[in-house]
């Protein structure tokens, strides 16, 4: 295998070096992974309509998340258990972006602890991913200590009342290698629960702690618990973006969770755009899902997204090579969008978002209808 250019190169590293099991928990969609497919598919039925002669020789790639500036619109989006592919885990991640200028978001289930992520990355932009569990004290805890620890908002992931079927998880009966635990928990029945008894061990724990009984109310609930922003994860429809403005929320990820949890639901890049419209600048929308490409993070970015997430390929980056490798991810996407940028005709990401049809379904072609 040649060195990776591009962020699809890392795929197959990744799959070389990587176990079955952290492998098949880490590329799996839910069921038959039909939206899995479709989240890369999608984005390659959006064109792009360029300016010409509009003097790029400088650009401005840089963007903001609720407020915070990053250097360019990509930031790592929260994937649970990162030492399943290279044991420096979280903290490569989180230090790879910082040194980017981008943002982390840390799984609640990690592999390493918000205070020790904290403690080797001071000063840096990171965001704290949030399960609602049954016992509410266990998530009131995490809160609690990202607050202390400097995280600047919480994401609460709103798609898994319960765990999407993984298939291959279930046939591997995945589990959390002896020498690994969730760094989060501070009970052993917890952190050491990826057991994989009869099944998925991530479903069972799934099934034995988050509440599939969370309400719109708990979010009022969590808002009153803590005074960081608080952004919805897993929102993919017009109706639930406006239900979200009405609870005030800070900030939406269109996200279908890299398609693992309700297989057939639309790809991120063709629900962003009702959600766009139903939130009207009432709050900031992110998107993640399949991002792969330059063009990819220029597509959503034009379409309304102020920035994407990446899971998966920061991921592969992880394994590849650590810290190095996920710098490697971050910076070809970095620079594929500052090139796609240019191509197109525009400086800014203002411009991108102001101009006018930069990104057309490709229906806009007749020959394409
Ligand atoms: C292996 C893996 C673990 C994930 N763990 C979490 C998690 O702990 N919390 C969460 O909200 N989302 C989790 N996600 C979803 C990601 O945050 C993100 O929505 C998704 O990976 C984006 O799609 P992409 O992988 O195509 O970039 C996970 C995704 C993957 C692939
Ligand atoms: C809290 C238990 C479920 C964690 C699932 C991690 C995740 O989001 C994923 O595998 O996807």
């Amino acid at each position: 295998m040649s060195q990776p250019i591009c962020v699809n190169d890392f795929e197959p590293w990744a799959k070389n070096k990587l176990t079955k099991n952290a492998w098949d928990y880490y590329c799996s969609g839910a069921t038959e992974e039909q939206t899995l497919q479709d989240n890369c598919a999608a984005f390659k039925r959006y064109r792009l309509r360029p300016y010409v002669l509009n003097d790029v020789s400088q650009v401005d790639t840089s963007s903001s998340v609720l407020g915070d500036t990053i250097e360019f619109p990509v930031c790592i989006a929260s994937t649970a258990m990162n030492k399943l592919a290279h044991e420096g885990g979280e903290i490569a991640a989180a230090k790879a972006a910082s040194s980017l200028g981008s943002g982390f978001m840390q799984s609640t289930v990690s592999t390493t602890s918000i205070e020790d992520i904290a403690e080797a990355t001071p000063g840096s932009l990171k965001w704290m991913q949030l399960y609602i569990f049954k016992t509410r004290e266990v998530t009131k805890n995490i809160v609690q200590r990202a607050e202390k620890c400097g995280y600047k908002a919480l994401f609460v992931t709103v798609d898994t009342p319960i765990l999407g079927r993984r298939y291959d998880d279930v046939r591997n009966h995945l589990q959390l290698p002896s020498h690994l635990k969730l760094a989060n928990f501070q009970s052993q029945k917890m952190s050491k629960g990826i057991q994989g008894v009869d099944g998925s061990g991530i479903e069972e724990f799934a099934t034995k702690y988050i509440d599939p009984a969370l309400q719109w109310k708990d979010i009022l609930w969590l808002k009153s618990i803590s005074k960081l922003p608080v952004v919805l994860k897993g929102i993919i429809t017009a109706e639930m973006a406006q239900k979200a403005v009405e609870h005030k929320v800070d900030g939406i990820v269109v996200s279908n969770h890299g398609a693992r949890q309700l297989d057939g639901v639309p790809a991120t890049i063709d629900a962003l755009p009702e959600i766009v419209k139903a939130v009207n600048g009432k709050c900031d929308v992110f998107l993640d899902g399949g991002v792969r490409t330059g063009t990819d993070v220029l597509k959503a970015v034009a379409m309304g997204a102020k920035a994407v997430f990446v899971g998966r390929p920061v991921l592969w980056g992880l394994a590849y090579d650590g810290e190095n490798g996920v710098k490697s991810v971050l910076s070809i996407l970095r620079d594929e969008f500052k090139m796609s940028m240019q191509l197109m005709g525009c400086r800014s990401v203002k411009e991108l978002q102001e101009g006018k049809n930069l990104v057309v379904p490709q229906t806009f072609y007749p020959s394409n209808l």
